[in-house]
């Protein structure tokens, strides 16, 4: 690990100032890691923003910390503080992370939804084209929707042609179901403002990074229901199996499982923010996929994989009934629709920034299910063996 005091170089061979960063939903999944990657490896300042706090306090308290002083925490929520615009201001650099980004809100709170992830984002677009300020805006791989190969027949040799599933930020169409598939509310104002932020790029200088992120996961993802989260919260897809398998409950495929992913560890997509902050010249006026195209599964697959995994990390058994079929309507309601596959190209963050990243699927598993059991096993057991209240 680089020491933070030694000068960090850029992809060009330029020292790299230390920088203050307004990360906006630093609180959270990738936040979380984000700001422990800058206090760990680097001397960039962090001004950290969000509601919550819980997934970075080890980086905020003892005061004896060796980067004490360089990240300072702001509770606000930006959809009503007037302190965003000053701390937007105290920044050389903005990144967004604050959303609502779990498909069971999308078409369940479609309004909040779509408030969160556009309209809560366009003051922070607003500031920091007025100010002059960077932004690094962070987006989704859900702005492709379906691939074009989903409208082939079923036989169709075309599907296995790479024209018809790849998704490439510069040529890819972006499909979403009719509007009564609720589930689009999230990738469609994702998508809008995308193109808010390019056309402030475009009209009037914004400097800009807009990150697509092809399922990263590891640990702090989303919470265990009924633990560190409401009982009928459903989180993203790790945390839901991660729940099943802690608590020695059947996995739920929905739909059958067949979905496709590719996933990546959050600690190799770190690197590729790490490098974009560090690389504006590089990163500036891109839109970067950020994922793993070498670590694609279906759903049915992770399931099974996870269920090896965890019986490994844990020393437990299997459950009986590994896994059970649910219908989407029933897992998560009316007006949900699926992304069928997920490739990410890989071309233009190669040449921009030179990043790929490194855990294969298996792995990061293996280190992501050792934290699961170790942050949860027993408080699930303390829920379990409670009477249940009459
Ligand atoms: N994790 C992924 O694989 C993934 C994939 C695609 C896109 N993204 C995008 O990356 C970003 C971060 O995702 P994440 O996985 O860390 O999610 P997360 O839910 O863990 O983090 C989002 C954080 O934003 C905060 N936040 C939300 N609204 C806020 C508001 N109004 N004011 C202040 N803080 C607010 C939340 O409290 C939370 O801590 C999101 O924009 C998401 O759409 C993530
Ligand atoms: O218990 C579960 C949970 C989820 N799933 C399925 O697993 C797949 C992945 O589900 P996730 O919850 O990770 O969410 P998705 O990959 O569909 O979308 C995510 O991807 C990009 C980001 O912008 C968001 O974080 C989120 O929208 C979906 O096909 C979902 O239907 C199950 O089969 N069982």
């Amino acid at each position: 690990m680089a020491s933070p005091s030694s000068t960090r170089i850029d992809l060009d061979g330029n020292p790299i100032k230390p920088l203050t960063i307004c990360m906006i939903g630093a609180g959270g999944f990738i936040g979380s890691h984000l700001c422990e990657k800058l206090m760990s490896e680097t001397s960039h300042k962090v001004l950290a923003l969000d509601v919550y706090n819980d997934k970075i306090k080890h980086l905020l308290e003892p005061e004896s910390l060796p980067w004490n002083g360089r990240i300072h925490f702001h509770r606000l929520n930006i959809k009503n503080d007037s302190r965003l615009e000053g701390l937007i201001k105290m920044a050389d650099l903005v990144i967004n992370l604050a959303a609502i980004c779990t498909p069971a809100d999308y078409n369940t709170r479609p309004l909040d939804t779509i408030y969160s992830n556009f309209i809560d984002a366009l003051p922070v677009v607003k500031y920091c084209s007025e100010t002059n300020k960077r932004l690094i805006h962070f987006s989704t791989c859900e702005v492709y929707g379906k691939t074009i190969g989903s409208y082939l027949p079923k036989d169709s040799p075309l599907r296995q042609d790479p024209a018809y599933y790849m998704l490439k930020e510069d040529v890819s169409p972006c499909i979403f179901g009719s509007i009564e598939k609720q589930r689009w509310s999230y990738a469609c104002a994702k998508q809008l403002i995308e193109r808010l932020v390019y056309a402030e790029g475009a009209e009037s200088g914004l400097e800009f990074t807009i990150v697509r992120p092809f399922n990263w996961i590891g640990p702090r993802m989303d919470f265990i229901p009924g633990i560190d989260g409401p009982s009928e919260g459903v989180p993203r897809v790790l945390a839901c199996f991660s729940n099943n398998l802690l608590r020695g409950e059947p996995l739920k495929l929905v739909d059958g499982g067949e979905s496709q992913r590719t996933f990546v560890y959050i600690k190799d997509a770190i690197e590729a923010v790490l490098l974009m902050i560090e690389n504006p010249a590089r990163a500036n006026g891109h839109i970067f996929n950020v994922g793993n195209p070498n670590n694609e599964v279906t759903v049915r697959q992770l399931a099974e994989m996870m269920i090896q995994v965890y019986s490994k990390v844990s020393g437990t058994q299997p459950p009986e009934t590994p896994t059970i079929d649910v219908s989407s309507k029933e897992f998560y309601g009316e007006g949900y629709d699926d992304s069928d596959k997920r490739i990410p190209d890989m071309t233009i963050i190669n040449k921009q920034l030179e990043w790929n990243p490194k855990t294969s699927l298996w792995d990061l598993l293996e280190s992501t299910l050792t934290y699961q059991h170790r942050t949860y096993a027993e408080a699930i057991k303390k829920v379990i063996a409670q009477p249940i209240a009459s």
